[in-house]
C-alpha cells in the first residue's frame, strides 16, 4: 500500500504524519507534513493530537499537511499470533494497592469514580509498519491509527470510544464502561451496570447546557477485539451559540477515563498514579475536516520508541480500568492485563 511506504518514508526522514481508519471503513487517510513544525493545536482544521492533561496538544493542520487516502489491501500471515507478557509482581502490587486506596476513597466519599492506569514497559524494537497492519485487520469496529512527530513520538492504537463525532450541528458520543473478556454468553453484573449508568449521567450533565433534543439509547454491548464493554448512544443539536471546541472541552476527559466528580479523581489520579500518561486517554482524530469533526479517545494504544542512536527500543502499552465503591483490586489487575492483549495479539518485533 503506497500510504504504508510514504509512513516509511516519512519515519526515515523524521518528518511527522498520521496514518488512520474509521471504525467499519476500508478506507486509510493519511496526514503528512512537510517539515517538522510542531503545531500546537488552537482550533485550527487538522488532525489532533490531544493529552490526557496538561501536555501540548498537537495538529498536523490541513493547510500544511498532504492529505491522501486508499483503500485498506493489506496481506500478513498470523493476525492471531499473541505475545505473552511476562507478569510483573512489583507492577501487580503496586497497581493493587493504588486500586484499595481508590475504594477507601470512595467509600469516604472523596469522590465516586476513578479510572487508574498502568504502563506496561516491554524491552524490543517494534515494527511498526508490521504491526499497523495487523491491528488494522484485527480490529475493524475501532478507530485504527498510527502517529508520529519527531519532537513528541510515535504512538498506536485501536480504540473502541468515540469521543464527539459533529456534522452540521449534530452532536454525537457515547458512554463506554464495565469490561468482560468476549464469550457467547454476556451477562452484565450489577457492578458494571452502574459503572455505566455514571458514565452515561456525567456526559448528559456535562452537555446539558450546549445541546437540545438530547437523547440517549439504551444500553447495549459492544464487542472491541477480545473484549466486550457496555455502551450506549447519546446525541443532541449544538445549540448556536457554542463552538464545538467549547462542548468538546466539556465532556473530555470522561468518566470513562478518568472518573467523577472529574477535579477530584484528576487530582488522585496525578497524585497516586505515578507515572505520565501523556497521550493515553487524551484524544485524537479530525477536527472540521470537510466540515466534521470526527475526535476518538486514546484507548488501547502504546507508545513505541525506535531510537537506534540513543539505543532507546522499546513500547509502553496503556492500560486503566474503573473503580467503583465495589471494585475488587485482583480482578482489576486482571483487567487491565486483559485490555494489554489488544496491543500485545498485535506487535510484530524486528
Ligand atoms: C480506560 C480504559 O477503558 C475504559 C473504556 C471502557 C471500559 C472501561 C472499564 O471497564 O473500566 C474503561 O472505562 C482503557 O482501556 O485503558
Amino acid at each position: 500500500m503506497k500510504l504504508l511506504d510514504k509512513a516509511t518514508s516519512n519515519f526515515n526522514k523524521q518528518l511527522p504524519f498520521v496514518l488512520y481508519a474509521k471504525p467499519n471503513e476500508q478506507i486509510l487517510h493519511g496526514f503528512f507534513q512537510e517539515n517538522d513544525a510542531l503545531h500546537v493545536f488552537e482550533n485550527q482544521s487538522g488532525f489532533v493530537f490531544s493529552s490526557f492533561y496538561n501536555q501540548t496538544n498537537v495538529v498536523f493542520p490541513e493547510s500544511e499537511s498532504e492529505i491522501f487516502q486508499e483503500e485498506i489491501n493489506v496481506e500478513i500471515e498470523d493476525a492471531s499470533a499473541l505475545i505473552e507478557n511476562e507478569l510483573d509482581e512489583n507492577a501487580q502490587y503496586s497497581f493493587k494497592s493504588i486500586v484499595r486506596k481508590a475504594v477507601a476513597e470512595i467509600e469516604k466519599g472523596s469522590f465516586e469514580k476513578v479510572v487508574l492506569s498502568r504502563k506496561i514497559e516491554i524491552s524490543q524494537t517494534v515494527d511498526f509498519i508490521k504491526s499497523y497492519q495487523k491491528l488494522l485487520i484485527s480490529y475493524p469496529t475501532a478507530f485504527r491509527y498510527v502517529w508520529f512527530h519527531p519532537k513528541v513520538g510515535m504512538w498506536m492504537g485501536a480504540t473502541p470510544e468515540q469521543l464527539a463525532k459533529i456534522n452540521n450541528k449534530t452532536f454525537e458520543t457515547v458512554a463506554l464502561a464495565g469490561t468482560q473478556v468476549f464469550s457467547e454468553n454476556i451477562l452484565w453484573q450489577e457492578k458494571e451496570q452502574v459503572e455505566q449508568q455514571l458514565v452515561t449521567d456525567y456526559i448528559k450533565n456535562r452537555i446539558g447546557n450546549f445541546v437540545d433534543n438530547l437523547a440517549v439509547s439504551d444500553t447495549y454491548t459492544h464487542r472491541a477485539g477480545n473484549l466486550v464493554h457496555l455502551k450506549s448512544d447519546i446525541s443532541g443539536e449544538l445549540k448556536p451559540s457554542f463552538s464545538e471546541i467549547e462542548v468538546i472541552q466539556a465532556i473530555h476527559p470522561t468518566s470513562a477515563v478518568c472518573g467523577m466528580p472529574l477535579q477530584a479523581a484528576r487530582n488522585f489520579i496525578l497524585e497516586h498514579e505515578n507515572y505520565n500518561r501523556n497521550y493515553y486517554s487524551g484524544f485524537l482524530g479530525e477536527f472540521q475536516i470537510q466540515e466534521q469533526t470526527n475526535l476518538f479517545v486514546n484507548l488501547r494504544c502504546c507508545e513505541i520508541f525506535n531510537d537506534n542512536i540513543k539505543n532507546q527500543n522499546k513500547v509502553n502499552i496503556y492500560v486503566g480500568c474503573g473503580i467503583t465503591k465495589d471494585s475488587n483490586a485482583n480482578k482489576e489487575f486482571i483487567e487491565t492485563e486483559n485490555k494489554a492483549k489488544t496491543i500485545l495479539r498485535v506487535l510484530v518485533f524486528k
